[in-house]
């Protein structure tokens, strides 16, 4: 919708035909985007090699654990020299590779052509045509301006950056970050408790990421606090609604069998936990997300072992 909007012909890849041809016929994703009107400019196809066909650039949009499946599956029907272009937040669980990672290593194409979009978009505010603004992040500055320019609308404002670790990290971490507040929501803590996950989130993930050669900076950016704010604090928020679950005494298990829509923390978490481990970075709040997330933890139990951790300095700890 934000390309279309900023003038882009846009062909969608589906894999089930049944929903292109919804698509096609109604200009409507009644599945996962119902009564929003779709532009006419916007077409959906089945076929991977049809949707590539002619790309100015490529987007890729699907689950983050799905990636390198369907990379694979995609190989020798990408264009070989057009941008590809990220929106996924989640870190791949086993490799502990950011999607950027991903998609260089099954595509082989350079940092000059990979791109990544994150920013505070939750999808439906986007595609009411809600004014929002985000990051336009690749180590060319050439490339990120080019894309700056083709998703530009009236109502979408996007910065460029080329601090492609942070914006990356920022998107990944900020979902595990929303588990936690919205655990707390759920076990109907307040605004104290919320602020405090968010701004002690905040600290972690920057910690992470200047640990991984990220700028300090993006993390007070539109791909950092703006992001986690927006993420924490809406009710549109996958992630922050499925920690309210959690808060609330549903299962994992049971969240999931009840949400056809992904939340990228609750499988991220791990991958995240074990990044930090491998760059002995402290991420407390992110550790006790995984713990709950893997039932060693009850929520009411994470937040007040959190709470109860050593006394230390606001700077360093
Ligand atoms: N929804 C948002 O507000 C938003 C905003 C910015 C970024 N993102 C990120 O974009 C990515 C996709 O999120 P989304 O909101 O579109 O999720 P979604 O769950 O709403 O939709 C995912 C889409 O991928 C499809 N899909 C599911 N499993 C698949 C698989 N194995 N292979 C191929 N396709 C598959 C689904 O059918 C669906 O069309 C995530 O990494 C998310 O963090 C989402
Ligand atoms: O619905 P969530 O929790 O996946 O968050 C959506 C976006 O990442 C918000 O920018």
């Amino acid at each position: 919708t934000v390309l279309a909007n900023a003038g882009n012909q846009v062909s969608v890849w589906a894999r089930r035909e049944a929903l292109c041809d919804a698509i096609n016929a109604a200009h409507e994703n009644a599945e996962y985007l119902p009564g929003i009107q779709l532009s006419d400019a916007i077409t959906a196809t089945h076929d991977p090699a049809a949707a590539a066909d002619g790309a100015e650039a490529v987007v890729l949009a699907v689950p983050s654990q799905s990636l390198r499946d369907n990379l694979t599956d995609w190989a020798g029907v990408l264009p070989n020299a057009v941008p590809l272009v990220s929106l996924m937040k989640g870190v791949e669980l086993g490799t502990t590779k950011r999607m950027s990672e991903v998609i260089a290593e099954l595509t082989g194409a350079g940092p000059e052509r990979i791109a990544v979009v994150s920013g505070p978009n939750l999808a439906r505010e986007i595609a009411e045509g809600q004014p929002a603004a985000s990051v336009v992040a690749c180590a060319d500055e050439g490339t990120a301006a080019r894309l700056q320019k083709l998703c530009h609308s009236p109502t979408f404002r996007p910065y460029t950056n080329n601090d492609v670790v942070g914006c990356e990290l920022g998107g990944a971490c900020k979902n595990v970050i929303a588990l936690a507040v919205g655990m707390a929501v759920g076990l109907g803590f307040g605004d104290n408790a919320r602020a405090s996950v968010i701004t002690r989130g905040l600290a972690e993930i920057a910690r992470l990421g200047t640990a991984l050669g990220a700028d300090e900076h993006t993390f007070s950016g539109l791909a950092g606090l703006g992001d986690l704010v927006a993420t924490c604090s809406s009710p549109l928020s996958r992630n922050r609604t499925f920690g309210e679950k959690l808060g609330q005494g549903m299962t994992v298990a049971d969240i999931t069998g009840a949400t056809r829509q992904v939340a990228e923390g609750v499988k991220s978490c791990a991958s995240i936990t074990e990044l930090a481990h491998h760059h002995d970075v402290e991420m407390p709040i992110v550790e006790h997300v995984t713990k709950v997330v893997a039932g060693e933890m009850t929520p009411e139990d994470m937040l007040f072992s959190l709470v109860s951790r050593s006394a230390k300095s606001e700077r360093w700890g």
